[in-house]
């Protein structure tokens, strides 16, 4: 028998346009996950109490130098948490200082650690119009949060009552739709004439809703937004593996320990950093589009952010045997679960 070719593909070191690192005992334990492969990560300020002021930017940023495991280069990218008493000039001074990258908007009520977000949209009004003149992009989590409506159409609802209002008012404010759950939104940003881009999980181009709710309720398939019906998966995937700089990677990893997420009322959230590259290779590898991960992970997300690409690089090569993963990493926290994509990889990065 002659041996498996082996496949290489050496790419730009990536980045995650959005991250959950939380703070103490679990930063700790799941930074050395993302630092292993990239370069950057845009830090989510839903904190408890969250990152709202420059100040409040500042200490967390010190706290995840802090927890980087030595030897590790990582630029932890910040962010703050826009609330309605948000000040604009923190916010502008946070900006010029080089520290603060992006603002992020949660509607009140919308996810984890949302209550202190935005009910009011008039109230944020001038700080939005401060970042807009100003160049500094501001992060959506956008679904809309009124009980009417159903959980599976709220991204959708959300663009259209939220989002096109907002951008037609302030159009030189740039808008990255986080974690893109449906066709909807990948026409909608397709659409655009600018301005406005738009994150992907990892775990939003495998699963479809089925994962959390055939053969019983799986709660580490929970997430917000919940994963939709099939075809939006397929809009995903036809977006993140086109190439179109509008598309870059975003994995929103959420570490919640087990008890959190095994309970009458889990939380939302699912942990890839750690397989990230090896799902993201294996999808793109399906589509085939691996000349395309490249823009997807280290390209399109420095060129929407106005940042350098990444000088290093990681080759990624897919091996015989079944690359393994832990079910589960320990954090002096508890233990947080590992997302299983129900396929074996056989992508490593050497
Ligand atoms: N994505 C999630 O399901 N959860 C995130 C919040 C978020 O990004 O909406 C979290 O902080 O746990
Ligand atoms: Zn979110
Ligand atoms: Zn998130």
């Amino acid at each position: 028998m002659s041996p498996q070719p082996v496949i290489e593909l050496t790419i730009r070191r990536p980045d995650d346009w959005h991250l959950h690192l939380r703070d103490g005992g679990m930063l700790k334990g799941v930074i050395g996950d993302t630092s292993r492969h990239f370069a950057r990560a845009i830090i989510m300020p839903n904190l408890v109490p969250p990152v709202v002021t420059t100040a409040d930017a500042t200490a967390y940023r010190e706290r995840i130098m802090a927890a980087l495991p030595k030897g590790d280069r990582f630029e932890p990218l910040m962010t703050l948490y826009l609330t309605e008493g948000t000040n604009p000039d923190d916010v502008e001074a946070g900006h010029k200082s080089g520290l603060i990258k992006a603002v992020k908007l949660y509607p009140a009520g919308a996810t984890t650690n949302s209550h202190g977000g935005v009910r009011n949209f008039e109230n944020a009004m001038p700080v939005l119009e401060r970042m807009a003149r100003i160049g500094l992009p501001l992060c959506v989590h956008g679904e809309v949060t009124t009980p009417e409506v159903d959980i599976f159409d709220r991204e959708a609802v959300f663009i259209e009552t939220v989002l096109d209002p907002l951008r037609a008012r302030l159009p030189e404010l740039k808008v990255t739709m986080e974690h893109v759950t449906t066709k909807d939104g990948i026409d909608y940003i397709k659409a655009s004439e600018g301005n406005l881009a738009g994150s992907i999980t990892t775990h939003h181009l495998i699963i479809n809703r089925n994962a959390i709710l055939v053969g019983g309720i799986r709660p580490h398939y929970y997430c917000l937004p919940v994963a939709k019906r099939e075809l939006h998966r397929l809009a995903l995937r036809g977006a993140a593996t086109s190439g179109d700089a509008r598309f870059f990677l975003g994995t929103d990893s959420a570490p919640h320990v087990d008890p959190l997420k095994e309970c009458a009322c889990g939380c939302a959230g699912i942990y890839t950093s750690i397989n990230t590259m090896s799902c993201l290779a294996h999808v793109f590898e399906q589509e085939n589009a691996l000349d395309k991960l490249e823009a997807f992970t280290s390209l399109n997300g420095p060129a929407w952010y106005g940042l350098p690409v990444n000088a290093e690089t990681i080759t990624l090569r897919k091996q015989a045997e079944a690359v393994t993963f832990p079910d589960k990493i320990e954090t002096e926290a508890g233990t947080v679960t590992v997302f299983d994509p129900m396929f074996p990889l056989h992508w490593a990065v050497s």
